[in-house]
């Protein structure tokens, strides 16, 4: 089969891996060639999911659970859009879907990932609510041909008026297929999951003020829309005359509900959180994705239980050590991974690629979320992205004063009194930088300044007894080249680094950061970098 999901295929994937996200349940009944649909396929199916089950299968989203309840509201209740979002992972599509299974409310959801044309995201749509499926006996194909949003709203219309119509249908009720339970209320919700995803498309710019218009333009009574996106709306085209959808944050998990989370499942709590007291908090620092998190946290952990004949004991102080000195060499590696890997490439960037999107960058003066910025990149990413801001923006004879010896930003040391004349010149060199714009850099002052600035983060694993430097290449030098020089070329490609001729003297390329202050301070708040220490200014 071609890239594009059938719908019933993609709402089963979707629908069985949330239910086994919560509570392991596997809750969807899968579709036989045999069965024939009705609008109950319309409703989560499985088995119901009680409010109690719904809290504790999702203990760190009960206020935005309670949030989508009360806006949803009783069956039958009109509902202005809604805008979901969050950063990647934050468990919006699992929590949105959780809910729709609990209210047992009639819903298509079509994500963008899948999803990836405005023809797809149509088709997909329309074939959900006229129960095509996508498969040999219908050649593979459509309901519907649609590509245009004008076809589309016509179909919707006519579409989403069967559906109601059937809902309301009571015989249908009645001989409808007792193992699916009938959906409660005449609404049908439309989910667009990985709205973020539209911004790369080639029509965006129509296709999305379409898509916010979309409830207005149908003004159906018995249609509800829910967007759910990994960036902020303030990353969305504004002032485009639709009414703002009304927003539902999920915030970025802390260490704490990291923690929570991530022990729930485990055999063994208390040796899992013995574990996790030695690797949370670093690698938390590099990345607060719960995915990746469980990834890399399933094969550490069973490294370090290894050595233990019984890992259903809880080991003693010694047992302890013994675990950590065995399981040590291989935190390293682990972290340089994540810290390198294409982490939250799931927002639309290819693996390993940033890309920069389309998308106002509005202020915001107190989100201080990276989902403000409305793309994802690397942790390794961002450190070079700041690390060429950097080059960019100081002049070069200041690097020694702005770096100390072991590579920090030395306070004590520019605290210290400067004299007069030597402030006076530095005014003149950060005056004359100011006039002169960006200013080029050669790429071994990138590596010295971005090597410089990864050493300071502390990720120490045991602060007495184990102390373990940040990700860095352990003595490979062409190792961490390799991987900067990577690096560096999705940052180029994304725009965000200009290559600026080469140096007439030396022959070597010369480079440029492009971004602005505000977008460097952004990016350097996503990763808790305290950029203004370390950029000379008057
Ligand atoms: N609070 C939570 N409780 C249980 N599982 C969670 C929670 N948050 C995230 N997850 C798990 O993390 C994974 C990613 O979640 P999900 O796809 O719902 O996130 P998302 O915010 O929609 O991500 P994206 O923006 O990338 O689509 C899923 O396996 C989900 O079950």
């Amino acid at each position: 089969m071609g890239k594009e999901e059938s719908p019933q295929a993609a709402r089963r994937t979707t629908r069985s891996s949330c239910a086994a996200a919560s509570n392991g349940e596997v809750g969807r009944s899968t579709f036989t060639p045999l069965h024939n649909p009705t609008v109950s396929d319309l409703a989560f199916g499985g088995e119901p999911l009680s409010s109690e089950d719904l809290r504790s299968g999702f203990p760190v989203r009960r206020p935005q659970i309670l949030e989508l309840v009360h806006l949803l509201g009783p069956p039958n209740s009109p509902m202005l859009p809604l805008f979901v979002y969050g950063g990647a992972s934050t468990g919006k599509t699992t929590v949105i879907l959780q809910v729709f299974r609990h209210l047992n409310r009639p819903f298509v959801y079509a994500s963008c990932r899948t999803c990836y044309s405005p023809r797809i995201l149509f088709e997909s749509i329309l074939n959900q609510l006229l129960l095509h499926r996508k498969n040999e006996a219908s050649g593979y194909s459509s309901a519907k041909r649609c590509e245009k949003p004008s076809d589309f709203v016509n179909f919707l219309r006519e579409d989403v008026g069967k559906v109601v119509d059937s809902l309301k249908d009571r015989s249908g009720k009645r001989k409808s297929n007792k193992s699916r339970r009938w959906p409660k209320g005449d609404i049908l919700y439309l989910i667009i999951d990985n709205l973020e995803l539209v911004r790369e498309w080639d029509k965006s710019s129509s296709l999305l003020p379409f898509l916010f218009n979309l409830y207005d333009i149908l003004k159906l009574p018995n249609f509800a829309l829910i967007f759910v996106s990994s960036s902020s709306p303030d990353t969305y085209y504004s002032s485009m005359g639709y009414i703002e959808p009304i927003p539902v944050f999920f915030p970025e998990y802390t260490e704490e509900d990291l923690r929570q989370l991530l022990i729930r499942n485990q055999a063994n709590q208390k040796l899992y959180g013995c574990f996790l007291d030695i690797v949370l908090r670093p690698f938390s620092r590099v990345t607060r994705r719960l995915d990746e998190l469980s990834t890399v946290f399933s094969s550490l952990f069973q490294k370090y239980c290894e050595p233990l004949s019984d890992t259903s004991s809880f080991p003693n102080d010694e047992m302890k050590r013994r675990l950590f000195s065995h399981f040590r060499p291989y935190i390293s590696p682990a972290l340089n991974e994540i810290f390198w890997g294409p982490s939250q490439c799931l927002s639309g960037i290819e693996s390993g690629k940033v890309t920069r999107q389309r998308g106002s960058i509005r202020k915001h003066e107190d989100n201080e979320d990276f989902t403000e910025i409305g793309f994802h990149m690397s942790t390794a990413a961002k450190y070079l992205l700041i690390s060429a801001f950097l080059a960019s923006r100081n002049p070069a004879t200041l690097d020694a004063s702005l770096f100390d010896s072991t590579g920090g930003s030395d306070n004590r040391k520019r605290k210290r009194k400067a004299s007069e004349k030597s402030m006076e010149q530095k005014e003149t060199v950060e005056q004359e930088s100011l006039m002169k714009g960006p200013g080029t850099f050669p790429l071994e002052r990138l590596l010295a300044i971005f090597q410089c600035i990864t050493s300071v983060i502390d990720v120490t694993i045991d602060e007495e007894e184990h102390g373990d430097g940040f990700p860095t290449d352990g003595g490979n030098s062409s190792w961490l080249m390799s991987n900067v020089l990577s690096q560096l070329s999705s940052l180029c490609d994304a725009n965000f680094i200009a290559k600026g001729g080469s140096c007439p003297l030396e022959g070597s390329t010369r480079y440029r950061c492009t971004i602005s202050e505000d977008f460097a301070l952004k990016v350097a708040r996503s990763i808790k970098f305290a950029l203004p220490n370390y950029l000379c200014r008057r």
